[in-house]
């Protein structure tokens, strides 16, 4: 079987690098192309050099346009409007994409699900196995506790992140509400400030800490009276994120249209 060639957008930022170095350590995966914003001072430099894992003779170019015919499946950790751009590039070429990048608005969300009516895309706001597990673990918690409990998400990140809360907060948001039956538009309280009043049962609240160079953590508290059930999860290398995502680039190499989850990849869904 041929490997499939891998286009990484990004290829100069901290996801980026990560994402060269998986490929390289991955079997059937090469890497074939490499992106960087127009006008970095990255651009023309080999990528397995940036990610110092030697040259690869992959050099990074500004225009994905330009290297199309290069890669099979593109893995974008980039930024919203980026992404979107790349999304119309891989659709009209007919090329699968796995997005990792967060933070995108409802209109983002939908040109993403318009789109895998034509391509195959995995999107997911965090690709690692641990948190995925922990989508589980937080779906029976909810079932179980119910109502009976608060329920409070904590996340911390670097502080060079720019969006809030986390996109994987905002799943475990999304994945609590829906096991209580509840909307998260309607419940969610983003931090607290003043005379906010006594706390009502039904709501779920999001608290954001941006400090130093914390990869990722997630915890969600449900509080009761009397007990605390903590389900937490804390990344110490972006290499689970990137080794995620380039297994799910494996994954959609085989489905030709179709939007799906690192749920879907690890075959966690009917679980
Ligand atoms: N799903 C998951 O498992 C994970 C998701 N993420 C998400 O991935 C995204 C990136 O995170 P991170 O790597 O920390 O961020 P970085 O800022 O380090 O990396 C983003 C890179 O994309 C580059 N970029 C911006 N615009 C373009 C463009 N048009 N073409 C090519 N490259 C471009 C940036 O360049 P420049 O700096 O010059 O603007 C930068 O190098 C975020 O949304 C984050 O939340 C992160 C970790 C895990
Ligand atoms: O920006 C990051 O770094 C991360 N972003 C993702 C998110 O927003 O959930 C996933 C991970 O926690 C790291």
């Amino acid at each position: 079987m041929t490997d499939i060639r891998i286009a990484v957008a990004g290829a100069g930022g901290r996801m980026g690098r990560a994402l060269v170095q998986a490929v390289t350590e991955a079997d059937g995966v090469v890497l074939g192309a490499a992106t960087e914003r127009a006008g970095s001072s990255l651009l023309g430099t080999d990528a397995g050099e940036l990610a110092g894992v030697g040259a690869l003779g992959v050099t990074l170019v500004a225009e994905l346009a330009t290297v199309l015919d290069d890669f099979d499946v593109l893995i974008d950790f980039t930024a919203p409007a980026a992404t979107l751009a790349h999304l119309e590039l891989c659709r009209g070429a007919g090329k699968r994409m796995v997005i990792g990048t967060t933070g995108f608005d409802e209109a983002g969300r939908a040109a993403i699900a318009a789109a895998a009516e034509s391509i195959g895309i995995v999107f997911a706001p965090n690709m690692s196995v641990g948190v995925n597990l922990t989508f589980k673990l937080l779906d029976i918690a909810a079932r179980v506790l119910g109502d009976e409990v608060d329920i409070e998400i904590i996340e911390a990140h670097h502080r060079h992140k720019v969006d809030a809360p986390s996109g994987t907060a905002l799943r475990m948001g999304e994945v609590v509400a829906e096991a209580l039956g509840r909307d998260l538009d309607e419940v969610a309280v983003y931090g607290r400030e003043g005379h906010t009043g006594a706390r009502e049962r039904r709501t779920i609240g999001f608290e954001t800490i941006r400090a130093g160079d914390v990869v990722g953590e997630h915890s969600v508290w449900f509080a009761a009276e009397g007990e605390r059930v903590e389900i937490a999860h804390k990344a110490s290398s972006r290499m689970t994120f990137a080794s995620g995502a380039v297994r799910a680039a494996g994954w959609i190499g085989a489905r030709a249209r179709g939007q799906f989850d690192m749920q879907d990849v690890l075959g966690l869904r009917d679980y």
